[in-house]
């Protein structure tokens, strides 16, 4: 017999790149799915919602940081099963933002180099997304 079918969970998230080619992680907090792994900021796409407006969103509520939908690029996606939902969560890049990222809601944040991503522990749903960033950066 099969499973019963997941929930697909759509979730949208950045690369935020600064202007030396460093890409923005946050790790997620103690007491969360997945506390304490390096993720891209990003969230649930709410009802109503395109996923470019939820990273505009997000990067607000998360970092203080202001960017427009314009500035967003499409670069690859994600799509994983995880124990109680599949992730689908498109990637995008952002290179033109205004404001210093901090992290808001108490998470760590760090500007990490293309080949230093793999020293930063991360969901399993976000580890083949690498390669793509280290080709583009
Ligand atoms: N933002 C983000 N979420 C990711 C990444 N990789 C990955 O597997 N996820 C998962 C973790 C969560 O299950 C889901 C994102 O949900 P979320 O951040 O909006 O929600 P959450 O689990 O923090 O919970 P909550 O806000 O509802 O309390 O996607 C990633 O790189 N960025």
């Amino acid at each position: 017999m099969t499973d019963a079918p997941k929930k697909m969970l759509l979730v949208a998230a950045c690369a935020l790149i600064d202007t030396d080619g460093r890409i923005l992680l946050a790790q997620r907090p103690e007491g969360k799915n997945l506390a304490g792994l390096w993720e891209f900021p990003g969230g649930k796409v709410e009802e109503g919602e395109t996923p470019e407006e939820t990273v505009v969103r997000e990067l607000y509520e998360e970092l203080g940081i202001t960017t427009r939908i314009p500035c967003l690029a499409p670069l690859t996606f994600a799509s994983h099963t995880y124990e109680t939902f599949h992730l689908l969560m498109p990637l995008f890049v952002c290179r033109r933002f205004d404001g210093i990222a901090q992290g808001r809601e108490g998470q760590a944040i760090k500007w990490v180099r293309p080949q230093a991503l793999r020293d930063y522990p991360m969901p399993p749903a976000d580890e083949p997304l690498i390669p793509f960033l280290q080709d583009l950066l």
